[in-house]
């Protein structure tokens, strides 16, 4: 949407093995509450952030709202301890965000330090539909079909953004990306109305339109895609003596997803060769525990490579006709 949006000119097609409801965005719960990734500054973290929390705010404030999924949520990052960091760098901006009363703490015997604050939710399946309802109305087309190397697009496409996940592992051989495998519950338990999250990153609620998300696992260099029996037990339980009243929630569906977990995010232009024949490359892929956080920014900046990659076509063909 963002290279549709900045270069209306240009022809697009996406191809995937997989769209919506089976990828792994759709297994995601969505939350805007960033990680911190160790390879990429800060203040680059941030603004990808606000980007993305920008421009999510404006589809909640608009009629879209409710086909896209995009809700506001409030809630509570509790911890045991106090934290070493009591600000994260997302703390301006999400919306109040405040350090917990006693009276709020009260609700979670077990922990003695929290954060409140309001931010922004994706249902993801409903978003990558409505994302896929807006591409087809710009003319994009979309093409089921799997890539088994880049190289093989270059007779048909100029430029190719390489939006692949975990995928990008295999196909461009990239050995520091790695899965880390995650498995939550989907349930019915529409009296949930506010977040919580465990600060230490493995338990979390989060409300959405329809169901609860009740997570969760982080489990390095698991490729395995199959649900866990003895895992969704311990994940309720935990969410459970978080919220006790989950106890009542109904319909539990279980799914899992591979976070495609690399120390930045690769956004980086390349150019290939092969025999005088050239492809242009961008990398937008590797967005590990944020690839809802932090969307819109990084697509804003492959957009920008985009733009480069075309200013590089134009010079070369204006070259060859002198
Ligand atoms: C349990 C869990 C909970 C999460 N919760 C959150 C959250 O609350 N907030 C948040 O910000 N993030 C969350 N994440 C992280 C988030 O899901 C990922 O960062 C994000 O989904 C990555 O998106 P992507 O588009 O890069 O990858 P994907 O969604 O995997 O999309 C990759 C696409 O590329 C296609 N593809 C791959 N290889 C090929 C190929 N060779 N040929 C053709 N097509 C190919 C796939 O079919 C797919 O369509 C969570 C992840 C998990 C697992
Ligand atoms: O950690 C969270 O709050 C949710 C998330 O992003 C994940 O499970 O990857």
């Amino acid at each position: 949407l963002c290279v549709a949006d900045a270069f209306p000119a240009c022809s697009l097609a996406v191809l995937a093995e997989r769209f919506t409801p089976s990828t792994t965005s759709d297994v995601a719960a969505g939350m805007l509450i960033p990680h911190t990734a160790p390879g990429t500054p800060i203040h680059v973290q941030k603004q990808w952030f606000k980007e993305t929390f920008t421009h999510l705010f404006a589809i909640s404030n608009s009629a879209e709202a409710s086909e896209a999924g995009i809700h506001l949520v409030s809630g509570w990052q509790v911890f045991k301890s106090t934290p070493g960091e009591e600000l994260p760098f997302w703390s301006d901006v999400v919306l109040g965000f405040r350090t917990m009363s006693e009276a709020e703490l009260q609700k979670f015997p077990q922990h003695r330090y929290g954060q409140a604050f309001t931010t922004l939710k994706c249902d993801c399946p409903p978003y990558l539909l409505w994302m896929e309802k807006r591409l087809k109305a710009k003319g994009v087309q979309m093409y089921t079909r799997k890539v088994a190397n880049l190289w093989e697009l270059h007779s048909e496409y100029d430029i190719v953004v390489n939006c692949a996940g975990i995928g990008a592992h295999q196909l461009v051989g990239d050995q520091q990306l790695f899965p880390v495998r995650g498995q939550v519950l989907k349930v019915h338990a529409p009296w949930v109305k506010n977040f919580v999250r465990d600060g230490d990153g493995l338990t979390y609620i989060y409300p959405g339109i329809s169901r609860v998300t009740l997570g969760g696992t982080r489990e390095k260099e698991s490729w395995s895609l199959s649900p866990d029996p003895s895992t969704s037990k311990d994940i309720f339980g935990r969410c459970c003596s978080l919220e006790p009243s989950l106890q009542a929630a109904q319909d539990v569906k279980v799914q899992v997803g591979l976070r495609p977990s690399r120390a930045s995010v690769r956004l980086q232009r390349e150019v290939w060769s092969q025999g005088g024949a050239k492809l242009l490359v961008v990398h937008n892929y590797g967005h590990g525990s944020g690839g809802f956080s932090m969307h819109w920014g990084t697509a804003k900046e492959a957009a920008q490579l985009v733009g480069e990659c075309i200013a590089a076509l134009q010079d070369s063909s204006s070259r060859a006709k002198l």
